[in-house]
């Protein structure tokens, strides 16, 4: 895990106490409706405090007061509550701005290398890195091949190996390069980068409300208003039944009822949400993926890199109708002399390694046929009218059909045994002739089967969908255990299972890293890109995971589901909390004009003043006894939402209405002997 996971030190909590002052700030306040009327009150009780009479009341200054610094002690705990989750953000800001410093890129211009400083590159700039030198930007590589220490992006301290074409391509500023050299051209103007969106994610300078938490404020606000009218009302009826009901009376009632703990904890609730996903080493761009994580029915993911390990190898040559291993080898390296992808190079490895000569000479000056998705098949047209082709089998199939030539019969069956095997089939033909296939081997990465098994548990249904072929999607999806494939997909095929899927009023998440899977990412509600794949996918994606490791969306999901329940439990606890403080201070109210209101009183309380104190001191304590909860978040364990909401409705709504009454009544006791 990551080395960015900060503790909360000294730092941070010295920060947040100094910040929850500042945000006492009536301009900040406001934002936040409830606690706004919680300032008001406070301003109207401090004036109380020094004139007692103002308003014609009876309560002498001392109670005035007291009721004066528990508001006060009321909104700071709430401002903590933010500021504490903000301050945990900037501490792994501050750690992120480390990594970023000023490099000397070595640019290309006019065919020669020229030293800039990185911030002077542009999109589109071309540069050379070498061992020991740090990346000057975020980019492709175009030319090359190095290791690279992400450590200061991913705390991950093996170093990764960079490629030009395929899905390991991408850099980002700020790592360095261990071994050998790239050319990469620059993604990113300055400021824009994917460490200076990171930094000011986390920094929380973009946070935005989501949609749910606006939708949560709104009712919230309502429920504020309501009471605000029930209370200033109430003196109406004391009139009639000649009892003076007093303003700080009546401000301590009003407090206690509008939904203070859940409004001052709110925001960290949310702010805490994305900063557990960030500890994750998952950066996502907006509460909302989160949020929307949380209620993720379906997820897709790709097969290749991300079920499993994706450095799919070329492993064997296999002649069929008649032609020999070796012919397939010399030709399958012609058709990837120039491939750039892992799969072509692998080809290229493996006849190395047989000792094969390879023959440049033939594929010179040659048309190359670069690898595309869409036609899932690679190669080259010679000068002398040849052309080579490989590619998935069925499409070589076709292509060999098209020259007019036959599909020899063994084909099929050494395909399938392949493809049985989990392996990639590659077919390779010469112009009409189909003369075998290319054995690319591929694993399933550990611990798949119980990561889907979880997924299960937690009612979210898995498809793979891959490009392969359909009996390698079948072996390797039973290896996985997903719930459902589709094979031989082309991008828009992706796109069609979200739509398909989002149709049925599914939320879909989707994983993947390639630059085919970026328009599907787009179209997910979640999209969770592997830091190891293309700018393009990263780009689209509304979540990175900076370990590429797809199956941490069950943790992205966890998180999510975390933050809602969390949201609703402690909405439900402050709510229901009401009923005892309801029992605290109406009977103190009118018990002096109703004496039959003292059966009311269940708690027993003390004096009408100490009840009301006491309401109001456990409405204020209650806020920094849920910070460690609002920031956790609820423990969730895989089961189905209808089993959650029963739980935390028994949890949060009964003990909201039992605890305050036992809390209430303690704090009587020790009011007693003070008042
Ligand atoms: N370099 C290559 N040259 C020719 N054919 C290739 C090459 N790489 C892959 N193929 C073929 O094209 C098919 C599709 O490949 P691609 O990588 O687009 O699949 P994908 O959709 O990314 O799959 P996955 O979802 O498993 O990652 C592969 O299954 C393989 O048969
Ligand atoms: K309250
Ligand atoms: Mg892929």
């Amino acid at each position: 895990m990551s080395h960015r996971k900060k503790a909360l030190n000294g730092d941070i909590i010295r920060q947040a106490l100094k910040e929850s002052v500042l945000k006492l700030d009536p301009r900040v306040m406001f934002r936040n409706p409830i606690m706004f009327v919680v300032e008001i009150g406070f301003v109207i009780t401090l004036f109380l405090s020094f004139a007692p009479n103002a308003f014609g009341g009876n309560t002498p200054a001392w109670f005035n007061i007291t009721v004066a610094i528990i508001l006060l002690i009321t909104l700071l705990f709430a401002n903590f509550a933010e500021a504490l989750a903000e301050g945990r953000g900037k501490a792994q800001a501050d750690s992120l701005k480390h990594s970023k410093k000023d490099i000397v890129a070595y640019k290309e211009s006019g065919g020669t290398l020229r030293e800039v400083p990185s911030s002077e590159l542009r999109r589109g700039d071309i540069v050379q890195i070498e061992a020991g030198q740090w990346v000057p930007g975020d980019g492709e590589v175009v030319e090359g091949l190095a290791s690279v220490d992400e450590s200061a992006i991913t705390g991950e301290s093996a170093p990764v190996i960079k490629e030009a074409g395929g899905d390991f391509s991408s850099v980002t500023g700020g790592t360095k390069v261990l071994s050998d050299w790239i050319k990469v051209r620059i993604t990113s103007d300055p400021g824009e980068s994917f460490l200076d969106r990171m930094i000011s994610l986390v920094e929380g300078a973009k946070r935005q409300k989501t949609p749910n938490e606006i939708a949560l404020n709104t009712v919230l606000t309502c429920l504020t208003i309501i009471f605000l009218i029930v209370v200033v009302t109430l003196p109406f009826f004391g009139n009639y039944l000649d009892v003076t009901l007093e303003v700080p009376v009546l401000i301590a009632l009003l407090v206690c009822l509008i939904p203070t703990t859940i409004g001052g904890l709110l925001s960290a609730i949310g702010i805490a949400g994305m900063d557990r996903v960030t500890q994750f080493n998952v950066i996502a761009m907006s509460g909302k993926a989160v949020e929307a994580a949380g209620d993720i029915n379906t997820i897709i993911l790709d097969k290749t890199g991300t079920i499993t390990y994706g450095n799919r190898m070329a492993s064997e040559f296999i002649s069929v109708g008649g032609t020999n291993d070796s012919a397939v080898a010399e030709w399958a390296v012609v058709s990837s002399l120039k491939d750039e992808t892992p799969e072509g190079r692998s080809v290229l490895e493996l006849a190395k390694k047989m000792g094969l000569r390879d023959n440049q000479s033939l594929a010179a000056d040659g048309e190359w046929i670069e690898f595309r998705a869409e036609t899932r098949m690679s190669g080259i047209n010679l000068t002398d009218g040849r052309k080579v082709r490989k590619g998935s089998v069925d499409a070589i199939k076709k292509w060999v059909v098209e020259q007019g030539g036959a599909i020899p019969n063994d084909l099929d069956v050494k395909s399938d045994k392949v493809a049985s095997a989990g392996g990639t089939p590659l077919a390779v033909a010469v112009d009409e002739r189909l003369l075998g296939i290319i054995y690319l081997k591929d694993t399933v990465k550990p611990g798949m089967k119980e990561r889907f098994e979880q997924m299960r548990q937690m009612g979210i249904k898995t498809i793979m969908c891959t490009g392969d072929n359909p009996l390698t999607a079948q072996t390797i999806a039973r290896e996985a255990g997903v719930d459902d494939f589709i094979a031989e997909s082309k991008p828009e095929d992706k796109i069609a299972v979200i739509k398909r899927e989002q149709a049925a009023g599914k939320l879909v998440a989707m994983t993947g890293d390639g630059t085919n899977d970026a328009p599907a990412l787009a179209q997910a509600d979640v999209g969770i890109a592997m830091n190891s794949g293309t700018t393009a996918a990263k780009e689209a994606a509304n979540m990175v995971d900076l370990d590429s490791d797809p199956s941490k969306i069950i943790e992205v999901v966890a998180i999510g589901k975390q933050l809602l329940m969390t949201r609703g439990a402690l909405t439900t606890f402050s709510i229901s909390n009401d009923v005892a403080k309801y029992f605290a201070i109406i009977p103190a109210m009118f018990m002096a004009a109703i004496p039959q209101m003292e059966a009311l009183n269940v708690m027993r309380l003390d004096s009408p003043m100490s009840a009301i104190l006491s309401a109001l001191i456990f409405n204020a304590i209650i806020i920094p006894l849920l910070i460690p909860l609002a920031m956790k978040g609820i423990a969730y364990k895989p089961t189905s939402s209808a089993k959650l909401l029963q739980r935390n409705l028994l949890v949060y709504g009964l003990g909201g209405v039992i605890i305050p009454f036992a809390g209430i009544k303690l704090i009587d006791l020790m009011v007693q002997i003070w008042v």
